[in-house]
């Protein structure tokens, strides 16, 4: 059963003035319906996530919304202008977009990388302007890629890969920026590095943000709002804490999750309640806590 109801229509009320809309977007790749009746919307200064199980459509449907895929129903508009009255360099000004899997460029340099952000501004060849310095800059040390920055693309790990692209698309500064699962393949600590870094791009300059996560707890931690995706169709939506509930990640994803309060009790956390093969059944189980093992529980 589907709680959204944006699925019928209803107007989103908001307050703040809307950077994005799409509505009743449907989308197939040849026979195959992947997206039905989408609407979505977002505000300036927002970030968004877009969340749902593997083959629900969320990268197609942001990939409709970078206007690499053309749907076949609805309409979208960036601002006051609809999608189709934006040629290509206008709105790549308007719009970056990270997708999930990147195409390799062989020998460029991270620097190089993240100054092809630029592209949408230049107007005399590859004279870099001030400016294209600045946010070429800014975008590296945000991504804490400045000792790297001279060093090929191809002989980075997956995760300081991930991150020249993420600086390439921050470069770009666009007012909404698209990203699919960018924090995948890092690890916790550039995890967190990234997503604080998306709230301050929302915090400080009021970039407009709409993220795939898959980590349920990234969306709770920096998402103003969330659509949960279920079969190509919004399941639910709104703010993460009121979304991201036992019953909908259960009836989304099939798992069994517990909702828990951190620190003062003013962030909420996912846990997933682990499935019966890996529950620990009592004192004769052989999985034992780290601190167990250390002797520190009785
Ligand atoms: N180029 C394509 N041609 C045909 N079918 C496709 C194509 N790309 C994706 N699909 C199908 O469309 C559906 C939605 O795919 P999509 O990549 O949008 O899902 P997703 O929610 O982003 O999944 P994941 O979480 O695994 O990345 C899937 O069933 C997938 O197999």
């Amino acid at each position: 059963m589907l709680h959204d109801p944006g699925d019928i229509h209803v107007p989103e009320s908001r307050e703040e003035p809307l950077l994005f809309r799409c509505r009743d977007i449907s989308f197939s790749y040849g026979r195959k319906n992947v997206l039905h009746q989408i609407s979505l919307s977002a505000g300036r200064g927002e970030i968004i996530g877009l969340l749902g199980p593997n083959g629900c459509g969320k990268s197609t449907l942001l990939r409709c919304i970078a206007g690499v895929l053309k749907s076949h129903q609805g309409s979208l508009h960036y601002g006051s202008s609809s999608k189709s009255g934006l040629a290509p360099r206008e709105r790549a000004r308007h719009v970056s977009f990270l997708p999930q899997h990147q195409l390799d460029v062989p020998g460029i340099t991270v620097r190089k990388l993240v100054i092809l952000g630029r592209n949408p501004y230049s107007v005399t060849g590859w004279h870099q302007s001030a400016e294209d310095r600045r946010a070429v800059h800014q975008a590296l040390e945000q991504l804490q890629l400045l000792d790297l920055q001279h060093k090929p693309l191809d002989q980075l790990s997956g995760g300081e890969r991930q991150r020249a692209w993420i600086a390439m698309t921050i470069a770009q500064d666009t007012p909404l920026i698209l990203l699919d699962e960018p924090v995948s393949y890092l690890d916790l600590r550039h995890q967190w590095a990234v997503l604080e870094v998306l709230t301050e791009l929302k915090r400080t300059m009021g970039k407009t943000l709409i993220a795939v996560f898959h980590d349920v707890n990234h969306a709770m931690a920096v998402c103003d709002r969330v659509y949960v995706m279920k079969e190509g169709r919004i399941y639910s939506r709104g703010c993460p804490e009121s979304v991201l509930n036992e019953d909908c990640l259960q009836e989304v994803y099939g798992v069994r999750t517990c909702l828990c309060s951190v620190g003062e009790g003013e962030r909420s956390v996912v846990v997933p309640l682990c499935p019966c093969k890996m529950r620990r059944t009592g004192p004769s189980s052989s999985v034992k806590t780290t601190t167990e093992k250390e002797g520190v529980l009785s």
